[in-house]
């Protein structure tokens, strides 16, 4: 079955040949055809051109007169597996309270964890289809999703499989990260090596038999997992191919850049805080960095200095952050509006970020991310627009008129 997309506006994120990611002043080069066809057959991208050199016949013709094509939205960095809400702990933020000294209160990681715990499959299964639903009406079309609200062996391996489910049951790439190492729990307040242990020798061999995880994160802050908890967890995880996606630089630069790019590690993620060096062992590294401006947003923290990477010659990639506590926000619409208007970066710079780099986050460069022959047909047709600018610009607006997924109108 095939299908002719016409008289495009503007095909945004054409991409002739497939690259892995765009790094430093490319960023600033968003390729788009303007009046453009494009041709997919089945669940692919075929074809796509100029409207003079419009194929002549198709299963099915779609007219996009004054509207855009964007490829969906990848977002690279989510938690959008938990149970129930923390509205409470964003009431004790505005009264004065710190994320901190919520956490260190019992809130945070470990209060979601507490109703994870005491939640069924079933019932997480269904608060986490919904929230998926929700974001790829807003334009997502590949997601990353993270445990590490479970923190014990059956709530970890209950998240990964609520993770599997909808794997089998949703039309996008869906890729899992093992992120037990979260949280240090409560029963384990004074015993941090116990909980490592019950992560590397119970959670790793167990999640590696039922093959639940594509990446291993670890939250490499302050309070949670230093440098050296870090090196142990991610060492352990190589033996079962793990490759790692870390939590680094949210609140404290303490060397978790350092670390993970010596294991080779696909992204670092957050960096509110950056200092020169870890920009070096970014450079010397083909690991990604990916900002999170709608939790810095919602937290009031600072934002990931963008120009500082980008400036460096450093690619840079966006992601929602959706979870409970820092950001209940999946849409990947606000964050290329944020990243604009906070983050400094120029639209074209963010709509590459959000797409083709977010895809090279989650080893999915040569399937999503871009216009490209071959590819996942997964894109969006945008309402009559003045110019891919608008979309940033018009922050908090939803300018997507329709989705197709593997090419079938959601
Ligand atoms: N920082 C660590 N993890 C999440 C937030 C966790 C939470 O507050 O529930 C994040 O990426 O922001
Ligand atoms: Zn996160």
């Amino acid at each position: 079955m095939t299908k002719l997309f016409i008289n495009i506006k503007e095909l945004i994120q054409v991409r002739e040949t497939n690259i892995k990611k765009v790094s430093g002043k490319l960023m600033a080069i968003l390729p788009t055809l303007k009046n453009a066809f494009l041709l997919i057959e089945n669940d692919i991208i075929i074809d796509f051109g100029k409207m003079e050199n419009t194929p002549k016949s198709a299963d099915k013709t779609i007219d996009c007169t004054g509207k855009m094509i964007f490829p969906t939205w990848v977002d690279s960095h989510t938690h959008i597996v938990f149970a129930g809400n923390r509205e409470q702990e964003f009431v004790d933020r505005i009264n004065g309270f710190s994320y901190e000294e919520i956490a260190n209160k019992g809130g945070g990681i470990l209060n979601s964890a507490k109703k994870l715990q005491a939640t069924s499959f079933d019932d997480l299964y269904q608060q986490s289809a919904k929230r998926l639903e929700e974001v790829i009406a807003l334009g997502t079309g590949a997601i990353e999703i993270k445990s590490g609200y479970g923190l014990t062996v059956e709530a970890e391996l209950k998240m990964l499989r609520v993770i599997k489910k909808l794997k089998e049951n949703y039309n996008i790439p869906i890729k899992t990260t093992f992120l037990g190492a979260h949280a240090i729990p409560s029963e384990f307040k004074n015993n941090k090596e116990g909980y490592i242990n019950l992560i590397i020798d119970e959670m790793l061999p167990k999640i590696a038999d039922e093959n639940l995880a594509d990446f291993i994160d670890v939250f490499c802050e302050v309070g949670y997992f230093s440098v050296d908890d870090t090196h142990r967890i991610l060492s352990a995880a190589k033996k079962y191919n793990l490759i790692p996606k870390i939590h680094v630089n949210q609140f404290n630069v303490i060397g978790g850049i350092e670390i993970a790019t010596k294991h080779n590690a696909l992204s670092v993620d957050h960096l509110e805080v950056l200092n020169d060096e870890d920009i070096i062992h970014l450079k010397n590294a083909e690991t990604m960095p990916v900002a999170l401006p709608s939790c810095s947003f919602f937290l009031g923290i600072p934002y990931t200095p963008a120009r500082k990477i980008i400036d460096a010659g450093l690619p840079l990639a966006l992601a929602t952050d959706y979870n409970p506590g820092s950001t209940p926000s999946g849409n990947m619409n606000f964050v290329v509006s944020t990243a604009c208007i906070k983050l400094k970066m120029t639209p074209e710079e963010a709509i590459n970020a959000a797409t083709i780099n977010g895809a090279f986050a989650m080893n999915l460069e040569d399937k999503v991310g871009s216009i490209t022959k071959g590819k996942l047909a997964n894109f969006f047709i945008t309402k009559e627009i003045s110019s891919y600018s608008f979309l940033p610009y018009s922050f908090g607006s939803n300018l997507i008129e329709s989705l197709y997924l593997k090419g079938k109108k959601q």
